[in-house]
């Protein structure tokens, strides 16, 4: 896999540099005319990376109410669970930054009264009606044993095809049941962004640009339309050649 790899001193150097770049790239999105397009993830670092755009003060340059956003995966629970990835990025970056609440585009929970499979499928109608998954930015976490969204390593859920989203009933981090958007789906974005901090990432970073089964590391299996980066702070990016 050729990508562009892009290495930090440490986390909230990290954080900042995606931050800035984040904001860089939707305010030329902007300027074109266009309205962005940002798939979300879960995370630790992604929830610095989020904290870090709510504070910048580079962020007036974009106009915040003209950004749409999206999930790669969600915990399928309570949408008012702590546990959610979109309560994580409410708090720290959309609620801070006044998100248009139209353009947030969160998966379902459970309180949405519907079973996972019907709430996969409802994600997916949702991303086709409202003209989402064409993301112009989609952020990957990466698990140490190479997991992507809620793709893990083994499971069917990576290797299903001809859909955009699929349930998950059994992943192996709690809680077992979530939803994810398939390696197709992610496959669309036009930049992928893959977010790692710390040493017990260093590992699976590098599994993934080895050659190799992307079953066995989903995140072999993302690549972006036109750019992929792996942004990583230095102990992240230790086990790279
Ligand atoms: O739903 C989840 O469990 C998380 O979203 C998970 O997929 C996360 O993105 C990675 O594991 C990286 O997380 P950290 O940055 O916290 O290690």
């Amino acid at each position: 896999m050729s990508s562009d790899v892009r290495v930090h001193p440490g986390a909230e150097s990290l954080a900042e540099a995606v931050a800035e770049a984040l904001i860089a790239r939707l305010s030329d999105i902007q300027a074109e005319g266009r309205v962005p397009v940002v798939g979300l993830t879960g995370g630790t670092i992604a929830a610095a990376v989020h904290r870090k755009v709510a504070s910048s003060l580079n962020g007036f340059d974009v106009d915040w109410d003209e950004v749409d956003f999206w999930w790669g995966d969600e915990r399928y629970v309570d949408s008012n669970s702590g546990e959610r990835n979109a309560r994580q990025a409410r708090r720290d970056l959309l609620d801070q930054i006044e998100a248009d609440p139209g353009r947030i585009h969160e998966m379902p929970g459970t309180d949405s009264g519907l079973a996972l499979a019907d709430a996969a499928e409802d994600y997916a109608a949702t991303l086709r009606t409202e003209g989402g998954g064409k993301f112009d930015v989609l952020f990957l976490g990466i698990g140490p044993d190479g997991h992507i969204a809620s793709l893990f390593p083994g499971s069917e859920a990576v290797t299903t095809t001809g859909a955009l989203t699929v349930p998950v009933s059994d992943s192996p981090k709690p809680p077992a049941q979530r939803i994810s958007l398939t390696l197709e789906a992610l496959n669309h974005a036009d930049a992928v962004w893959f977010i790692a901090s710390g040493a017990g990432k260093a590992d699976a970073v590098a599994a993934a640009h080895a050659d190799g089964s992307v079953t066995e590391i989903p995140a072999r299996g993302v690549t972006g339309q036109n750019e992929t980066v792996w942004w990583l702070d230095r102990q992240a990016g230790s086990a790279l050649g």
